[in-house]
């Protein structure tokens, strides 16, 4: 069986980080593994709380699992300090691990900061450059390269533009656009445009973490990345419109197992 490894927060609602990575990853028929940077106490409407694991725990985390086990894919979320940065790169630059997607999560949707924004320096100089892919939303394109992103025609500049920063690969999310869902991907050569049907709903709690987490698990599979993302997009597209209605705010998306074949997704 494949393997993959999610690096990220825990929400103690289930619907976002390291929750929602590992529930991806099941549903996809990969085996799942967790590295822990912080705990959040978190639901639906709010996140309450956050306890910063040590730069220790991180990297014992790491090395316990590379050095015992064969990882075929990464996915990377809330990083929350400079010090969670600085200790994965560091690690990861010993076992060097392929795939690396990156999702660079800043603030969560209930409005909190889920990555001091006195680290977002680190995220670019340490992490960026290893990352295989990055998946920014809006918002997180607008703070790494400084300057709003609001139409497709931007979308697809700023994906070019993250690029020259070091990563080989960016997908730009247009989920906080108007009208149907876009991604715009550019791999280092080319533009590819995923696109989905809007879905009207509020449970889009872990939207971002549940779609890095499945690129990544088609990615350790062997997908080649454009054809992991598409994979990935129909994926979220059928976790969203079949989201779930629990808690008060923003509910989770819903992860079915019966979804994936040996071909694919069931369409
Ligand atoms: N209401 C929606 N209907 C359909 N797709 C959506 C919707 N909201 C987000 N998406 C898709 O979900 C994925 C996650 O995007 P986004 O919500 O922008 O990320 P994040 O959770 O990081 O803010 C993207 O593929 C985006 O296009
Ligand atoms: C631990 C953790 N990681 C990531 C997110 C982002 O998810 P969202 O953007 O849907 O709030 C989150 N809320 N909590």
């Amino acid at each position: 069986m494949k393997t993959a490894l999610t690096i990220a927060g825990s929400d103690s609602s289930g619907g976002a980080g390291i929750q929602a990575d590992l529930k991806t990853f099941s549903a996809l028929g990969v085996y799942g593994m967790s590295v822990l940077t912080a705990v959040t106490a978190q639901n639906t409407q709010e996140v309450s709380d956050v306890e910063e694991l040590s730069p220790k725990i991180i990297a014992g985390q790491i090395d316990a699992i590379f050095q015992d086990i064969d990882v075929d894919s990464i996915k990377i979320g809330m990083l929350s300090n400079e010090q969670a940065i600085r200790v994965i790169a560091e690690r990861l630059n010993v076992y060097r691990p392929y795939p690396v997607v990156l999702d660079p999560v800043m603030v969560s949707k209930s409005g909190y900061d889920l990555l001091r924004p006195a680290a977002k320096n680190a995220l670019l100089t340490e992490l960026l450059p290893m990352a295989t892919l990055i998946t920014p939303n809006l918002k997180e394109t607008e703070a790494l390269l400084g300057y709003p992103v609001t139409t497709l025609r931007e979308m697809e500049e700023a994906a070019k533009a993250l690029v020259h920063l070091g990563p080989r690969a960016a997908l730009v999310k247009g989920g906080h656009l108007e009208g149907e869902a876009v991604d715009v991907l550019f791999d280092g050569t080319d533009l590819h445009h995923f696109s989905g049907e809007r879905v009207q709903t509020k449970n889009t709690h872990g939207t971002g973490c549940t779609l890095s987490s499945a690129i990544a698990a088609f990615m350790a599979k062997g997908r080649p990345l454009a054809e992991a993302v598409t994979e990935a997009k129909c994926y979220i597209q059928r976790a969203i419109a079949e989201g779930l209605s629990i808690g008060h705010g923003h509910g989770p998306t819903h992860h079915f197992h019966e979804w994936y074949t040996k071909e694919g997704i069931k369409k």
